[in-house]
């Protein structure tokens, strides 16, 4: 006898169910938008950061996905069932068996470390609770605080022990709101690491809040880039930084050198080379963005003539890099400001001569406007 056949869907029979699923999320405070038609998922295991200035509507939309505040407009899906929907259903925090750490975490100041840590793992064997908690803690470096209570410990530690409480029940989603803002440095370098390998080790999905895009490209697989309430651009790290949608994603990752020009034959002529623009309109006006490491700059044999050429204006070692002041001239005479980033020590005198070769990868070249975008 054969068996019947079905016809199904191959990508529907493969995709996982999304830890998390925001979808249409709008909310306002006062009538005021905050955040506008949000369309955001996490799948099992993934850490996604949700990125963006001051005020951009970050917090608001980890608040959502936590229950912590009331849905207004959309859905919020957890492992595929509906946890929130307006007028319909608002499941509380407590019974979203999410993981929750926020910049102002507060500790139970009854409470030791440990039994802070141990507090969310009551389905656990007694035995294992404390076992657990000390692995949390040991992997968090806060092992040889298990006694301590919170009042003893500085703000950094605080918010490493809200870390280990949050992480101790492996929960299949976490949610992390500026989790190593208070901590200095070094420390927060050290920290971010533990905490993304505690992440992965548990393949707890992650949804994590911050306004720094460093730390955003050391956590992440997928970034969320916001901006007024809208995401602006989604993908991986490398997506994002070397495939930005609009001139407002290029500058959030650093510096960029910014060069106008008109679109002819398809270009844009700028002191140090001509970069391709087909797809913006003929005789229209083009920002042509360069990252600092995308000028290649080599000292050139002619002292004396600086004036005709590109030279350096100043050089300054920063440390990893060297950071070079540069006055481009181009063939027509044109002649601009530049700032280059070159690795190590390259500090060529002022007035040096140079060449200025550009590295495309790193040019990206919108309509002046900004709106229209294209690299
Ligand atoms: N409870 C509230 N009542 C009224 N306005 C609020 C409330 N919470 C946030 N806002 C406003 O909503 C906007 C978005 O705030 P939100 O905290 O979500 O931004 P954010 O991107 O997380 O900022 P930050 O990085 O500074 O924490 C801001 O203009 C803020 O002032």
């Amino acid at each position: 006898m054969t068996a019947p056949t079905t016809t199904m869907n191959t990508a529907e029979a493969v995709a996982p169910v999304a830890a998390l699923s925001l979808s249409d999320v709008h909310h306002r405070f006062d009538r005021h938008p905050v955040v506008k038609g949000v369309e955001l998922s996490v799948a099992p295991g993934e850490v996604v950061c949700l990125l963006g200035p001051s005020g951009c509507g970050k917090t608001t939309l980890l608040r959502i996905a936590a229950g912590l505040e009331v849905l207004q407009e959309g859905r919020v899906g957890l492992e595929g069932e509906t946890v929130a929907a307006p007028g319909r259903r608002h499941v509380p925090p407590e019974k979203r068996s999410v993981g929750l750490a926020f910049q102002d975490s507060a500790l139970f100041p009854h409470l030791s470390v440990l039994e802070n840590v141990k507090f969310g793992l009551k389905s656990l064997p007694s035995g294992k609770r404390r076992e657990r908690a000390l692995e949390r803690l040991e992997q968090l470096g806060m092992a040889e605080y298990a006694d301590t209570y919170p009042h003893m410990l500085s703000g950094g530690q605080q918010q490493r022990v809200a870390l280990a409480r949050a992480l101790a029940p492996e929960p299949r989603l976490m949610l992390l709101d500026e989790p190593f803002s208070s901590l200095d440095a070094r420390l927060r370098d050290q920290i971010r690491d533990d905490t993304l390998h505690v992440l992965k080790n548990v393949g707890a999905a992650t949804l994590l809040v911050t306004h720094d895009p460093e730390e955003a490209m050391f956590m992440a697989d997928r970034i969320a880039l916001m901006r007024d309430g809208v995401i602006v651009q989604t993908g991986t790290p490398r997506e994002l930084y070397c495939a930005p949608c609009d001139p407002f994603v290029v500058t959030f990752f650093g510096e960029v050198n910014e060069l106008y020009g008109v679109v002819e034959d398809g270009k844009v002529s700028t002191p140090v080379g001509t970069v391709e623009a087909g797809w913006l309109s003929e005789g229209s006006e083009a920002v042509v963005m360069v990252r600092p490491e995308a000028l290649r700059v080599s000292e050139r044999d002619e002292c004396g003539r600086a004036h005709v050429h590109s030279h350096v204006v100043m050089a300054k070692l920063l440390g990893r890099s060297s950071l070079l002041h540069l006055c481009a001239h181009g063939p027509d005479d044109a002649e601009a400001h530049l700032h280059a980033r070159v690795p190590g020590v390259f500090l060529p005198a002022e007035g040096q001569p140079v060449d200025i070769h550009l590295d495309l990868s790193q040019v990206f070249v919108f309509a002046a406007s900004g709106t229209a975008a294209g690299a």
